[in-house]
Formats: structure tokens, sequence, C-alpha cells
């Protein structure tokens, strides 16, 4: 047990080669300090309140953290007031039942600041070091630590968990792999504290897992981009993918849209005739999608709307957001409405669209010179796990700065949920009045009216439940770069309409129960994706929630459980089988005379599987044994019996 826990730690905690020479060059001499290397102390573990035994291995005289090792092996690095002599602690309890009959494991404790926690969701210094209580005056509150431990917590640790625990509600263990705990989550939601700790590899570790080691940042504020850690796993291929992408993406996005304008839009037509190169600009054209961008960001900023939290950073800070999604579309649509009332054709949308689109890529390649060049100068605390390889191209394409802002203005979160979303929308729209005007039509088509209600329902949901955005991998692992740039603002607004966009020139009669078959699928792959989709968020939100209680869940070294039941345990990913049933209901009123517009399917299909390997990837770094046992638990990855 506890050599499981010593190698998911030695794999997981990374760092580099450089920095870990650099933090010893930096600390060769121990200079007064409270404690010095080679002292036995108490250390706190991350995110919770329990002090283990540690001994001090050095001091770092920059960042002013004392690096420590467990008696498991773990190193991390603890500020002064994390680490306590041993002299004012005193053990409760040192046995550790290995029994795993429910009663013993069941919490008797009903104070608010009293939690429970299942064995196996021990650190592996929980599991490995002795957890010690420390004497305190009256004021601390006796916390039970499941059957074997009793931890007193401090005035300051006791005010900080009934802060958490205020709506918390305790959850009793089952006699089930998939336990419920909810008291990893109060803690670590316990200590919002900055800059805390920093994980390390142990030094003896090698590269035992070099594709799956991801290094975790040092949270070190003084730090500079050069002291940042490297990504040693790059995923897209790597630096040669980046290239490939790079010049890939834009290019396909200019060729669906040169295709889809033809009357037989198939591959066997391929390579395109291409248009003389002034057919791709239009400065008019430029000026609209700077308008239309403008004119989000202002709705955006408008103090309209609940501000909402995301999820904790690394440092313990949590970002707020602004969630006006909801208004934003409606005042998108009545800004939409009152253009074309005042005579403005939006059939241009569709005329111009090759050129609209030209004007996005140049818009969202600039808006990328910036991320890259911003992020250069960002602390190495703020720059996401996965885009500091050092590799210039890589890096562009990846994204490097977590949450970049200009003051509270979050450009990620506003590019992935306003201009081109909402614009998506937008755009459909002008597409049913382009049918309607080129096949001269009083009404658009069934098959248009249901690409354009089915993806409207789609958008306005994103927006309604804007705060759920906030727990997805974009938002909480990726990097904002080229990628997302890129994605946001081309991708999306220009080849999820291509499916409208077909429909102008190319008619697909509907009967009436083929529409009622659709509907009912895209509302099935809706709930599904929805439901799924809340519950996640809401597990996250708050893991005591109440109408959560009949969930089981299993814990992490983390402090994080995880769902193994609901939506969660019917397959890892049952939101991206939502969404994949609404795709299909999005390609079928196009029919089957052409490839192209199914090509949304094709590419969500490809987009899915690697977004879930790339999931798997992170979370098995993150979560460890936990997630092997997640995945034992629900074997099937988004297909139920399938994939
Ligand atoms: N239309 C499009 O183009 C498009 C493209 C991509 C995605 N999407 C949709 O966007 C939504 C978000 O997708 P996403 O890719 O960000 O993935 P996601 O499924 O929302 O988020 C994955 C994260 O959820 C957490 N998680 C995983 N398993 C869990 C469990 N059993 N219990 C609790 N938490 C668990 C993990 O994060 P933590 O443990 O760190 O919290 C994991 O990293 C999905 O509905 C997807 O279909 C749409
Ligand atoms: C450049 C390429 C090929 C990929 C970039 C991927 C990017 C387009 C998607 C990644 C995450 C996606 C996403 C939505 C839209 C498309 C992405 C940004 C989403 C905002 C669509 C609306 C949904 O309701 C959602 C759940 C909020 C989606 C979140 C993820």
């Amino acid at each position: 047990m506890g050599n499981s826990h010593q190698s998911r730690f030695s794999t997981d905690i990374h760092i580099p080669y450089g920095t870990q020479q650099a933090s010893q060059e930096r600390s060769v001499t121990m200079p007064a300090t409270k404690y010095q290397t080679g002292d036995t102390v108490m250390g706190r573990w991350p995110g919770s309140s329990l002090y283990y035994e540690v001994k001090v291995l050095r001091f770092d005289t920059r960042s002013h953290l004392y690096t420590v090792i467990y008696k498991d092996g773990t190193e991390l690095e603890l500020r002064e007031q994390d680490i306590k002599t041993a002299s004012g602690f005193q053990t409760r309890s040192r046995s550790r039942s290995r029994s795993r009959s429910p009663g013993r494991r069941r919490s008797r404790s009903r104070s608010p600041a009293r939690t429970t926690r299942r064995s196996s969701s021990r650190t592996a210094a929980a599991v490995a070091a002795a957890a010690i209580t420390e004497s305190a005056p009256s004021t601390r509150r006796d916390i039970k630590l499941k059957d074997t431990l009793e931890v007193r917590l401090t005035q300051e640790d006791t005010k900080a968990a009934e802060n958490n625990s205020n709506n918390k509600h305790e959850k009793k263990e089952e006699n089930n792999t998939a336990s419920k705990v909810n008291e990893s989550e109060a803690k670590v939601e316990a200590e919002p504290v900055k800059n805390r700790y920093n994980l390390r590899r142990r030094k003896d570790d090698g590269d035992a897992k070099p594709a799956e080691s991801q290094p975790e940042q040092p949270e070190d504020k003084e730090a500079t981009v050069a002291a940042a850690p490297a990504s040693t796993s790059l995923d897209f291929g790597g630096k040669i993918g980046a290239y490939f992408w790079l010049l890939f993406l834009p290019a396909w996005v200019l060729f669906v849209i040169l295709q889809v304008n033809l009357e037989d839009p198939s591959l066997a037509n391929f390579p395109p005739q291409l248009p003389p190169l002034e057919a791709f600009w239009d400065a008019q054209a430029l000026g609209f999608v700077i308008l239309w961008i403008l004119f989000q960001a202002l709705l955006h900023v408008l103090p309209v709307g609940k501000l909402s939290e995301g999820m904790p950073l690394r440092s313990g800070e949590r970002l707020k957001y602004r969630t006006n999604g909801l208004f934003a579309i409606v005042a998108s649509a009545a800004a939409v409405a009152a253009a074309v009332y005042q005579g403005v054709d939006l059939t241009y949308i569709h005329s111009r669209f090759l050129q609209l689109a030209t004007a996005t890529l140049l818009i969202s390649v600039l808006l990328s010179i910036y991320l890259y060049t911003r992020s250069r100068y960002a602390p190495s605390d703020q720059l996401a796990l996965g885009g500091n390889s050092g590799n210039l191209v890589y890096d562009f394409f990846k994204g490097r700065e977590l949450n970049p802002r200009i003051k509270s203005f979050d450009l990620k979160f506003f590019c992935e949920m306003r201009p081109g979303l909402i614009g998506w929308c937008l755009i459909n729209f002008a597409m049913a009045l382009a049918e309607m005007k080129n096949q001269g039509l009083d009404a658009p088509s069934y098959a248009m009216i249901l690409v354009n209600l089915f993806q409207l329902l789609y958008v306005v949901d994103g927006l309604w439940n804007e705060e759920a955005i906030l727990t997805t991998m974009d938002l909480m692992h990726d990097g904002f770069g080229f990628m997302l740039a890129f994605g946001d603002l081309v991708w999306v607004p220009f080849t999820y309409t291509l499916q409208a966009y077909y429909l102008v020139g190319h008619p697909n009669p509907l009967s009436l129960p083929a529409v009622a078959a659709i509907v009912i699928l895209k509302l099935a792959g809706f709930y599904i994706f929805r439901k799924s989709n809340s519950e996640k968020n809401a597990f996250r939100r708050n893991p005591s929630d109440p109408k959560l209680s009949h969930l089981k869940t299993i814990p992490t070294a983390t402090g994080k459980s995880l769902l193994v039941s609901g939506w969660w345990g019917v397959v890892r990913h049952p939101n991206y089988l939502g969404d994949l049933i609404m795709a299909l209901a999005w390609s079928l009123p196009c029919g089957f005379n052409h490839l192209l517009p199914w090509y949304y399917m094709i590419y969500f299909i490809i987009l899915l599987v690697h977004r879930d390997s790339r999931d798997m990837s992170d979370c098995r770094r993150k979560y460890g044994s936990a997630w092997d046992k997640y995945c034992r638990t629900v074997p099937y990855r988004i297909i139920p019996r399938v994939y």
C-alpha cells in the first residue's frame, strides 16, 4: 500500500532538472533560519490540517520555502508557518486499522468541523507517515480522521473548516469500492492560501513514466518565465504536430468554405479550384468582425448578471467571472433584429463568408501573438501545465498562460463563450434568410429550421449554464494560445455552421416522421449532455450538495473525489456521449448526398476521442491509483459496452 502510493507520487510529481538544480544551487548554505537542515519537525500536508513528521532538507533563500521530506519520500516545499516543532504535538492514535469493515469506517462525528476520510484517500505521506495531533489550548476542536486518527485543529484551522462546512452535510461511507467521502474537499477548500506548497518529484525517480509525467508548476510568484518548468510530454503530435496544425487548421476552414459553395461538394473534387488571393480579403468584412467582437466585449463587461467563482487555481486563488451569457445572446438578438428592421441585409454573411472567415483568422493570429508575448512575462505559477515546452511554435499553438486577463477581463473565457458561440447562431440565422432568398421560399425548410433550433438550443444552454464552463478542461487546464483562440473565434463559427450553409445550396426535404425522429434523437442527446454536465459541475462546486448525496464517490489523494455512480458511473464521459448524439441529430437533416454536412460529426468523434484520452492521462497524473480504480469501476469511456 505504502509502496503503491509512493510510486504514484514519484511519477506524478515532476520537476525538470534545471529547476531542481537551480533550487539546489540557491540553497547550498542554510542561512539563519528557524529550522535547520536535518531537523525533524512537523510539516502540514497540503490542503489539509494534518501534520506529519518530516525532515528539513534545505531552505530556499529566494522563495523562503523549506524543502522537507516526508517519511514516504515525498518532497514538498513548505512555508515556515506550515512547519512546527514536534514538541507541540501529541499522537492521538498511531494505530492504523487495516480493516475494511463498514462499521469501522464510519465516522461518528457530527460536528460541522468533523469529517470523514477513507483510508485509501490518504495521501502518500498520510499513509506512510504516522499522523500526529497538535496539543493545543481549549479553543481547539477535535476532528475525527476516520477510525484511525484524531487531529486537533488550531483556532485558525477550525474557523476555516467551519466556514467550509457550513453548507456541507455529512455523508456516510458505504461498504463498496465506490465509497463516499466528503472530508477531503472540505479540507482543500478550507485553505485557499496562496503560494504555500510546491510538490516536487523525488530526485531518484528518474523518468519512470516520461509519457505521463507532467511538471507541477512551482508556485513561486517571484519566479521568472525562465524558471518555469518545461512541459515534457507534448500532445497534438509534439513540436512537429504544432507546425502541422498551425498550417492545416486554417487551410481546412478555408477549404471547407470553398467546398460548401460548390454545387457538388464531394471529396472527388479535391483539390478545389482556388479563387484569386484578393477574393479572400475584404476590409469591410474585417470591420464587421471587429465591431462584433467589441460589441460582445461591451456586453460582457456590463455589470449585468452574476459574478461566478472559478475553480481554485494551483495557488488556491479563485478567479471571478461575469457569467452574463444569456443576457449577451438576448441583447445580441435584439441588436440584430433592430439592424434587420433598419434594412441591414444579413445574407451578406452568406455571400461574404470566405472574407469574414479570413478576417477572423487574421484577428485570431494577432490575438495569439499577443497571448504568446504576454505569457513570456507571466509569473510561472500562472502558466498552464502543458504549454511550456520551450519550443516557440508548440507553445504558441498550445497556449502558455492559463487565465490571461486584462484587468478583470478574462480573454479565454470571453473568447470561448461569446463572439464565436453567439456568432454561430447569427450565422445560422443568416443562412436561413439566404436559403429563403436563394430558393425563393416563404419560410426556411424543415431541415434548416431543425439545424437552426438544435444549434441555438445548444448555444443557449451553454450560455445559460455558463458557470459550468468553469469546470471544463479548457478553462481549468489548457493554456490560451492559438489552438483555442482560433478554435473559439474561427473554427466554431465558420465550420459549425456548415450544415446550415450546406442547406442554402443543397435542399433536403424532410417528411414529418423524419422530423419527429430527429427531434427525439436530439432531445435524448441533450438530456444526457445536460444532466451529466450539471451533475459534475454541481459536484465539483459543492461535493456535499444534498442533491448528490445518493451518489457514490472515490476519494483521491488530491482532496477531490471522483463520481462513480450516476451519469459518471455509466461511462467516463457521459457528456461526450450526449454531445455526440446531438451531433448526429444536427447532420441528419442534411441527408446523405454529401459527406460535407457530416464533417462536424466526423470531426467531433475525433475531437472527443482525443480529448478523452488527453483527459485520461491528465486525470491519471492527477489522481494516480484512485483514477485507475475509477477506470476499473467504470470501464467504458464514451459509449457503454462499445468504447
Ligand atoms: N461542441 C464542441 O465543439 C465541444 C468540444 C469539446 C467539448 N465539448 C463539450 O464540452 C463539455 C466539457 O468537456 P471537457 O472536454 O471540458 O470535459 P469534461 O468532461 O467536462 O471535464 C473533464 C474533467 O472532469 C473531471 N472529471 C472527470 N471524471 C470525473 C468524475 N468521475 N467525477 C468528477 N469529476 C470528473 C476531471 O477534472 P477535475 O477532476 O480536475 O475536476 C476532468 O478533467 C462536454 O459536454 C463536451 O461534450 C463540446
Ligand atoms: C482548433 C480546434 C480544432 C479545436 C479547438 C477546440 C474548440 C473549438 C472547442 C474546445 C472546447 C469546446 C467547447 C465548446 C465549443 C468548442 C470548443 C471551444 C462549447 C463552448 C460549446 C457550447 C457548449 O455548451 C459548451 C459545453 C459550453 C462547450 C465547451 C467546450
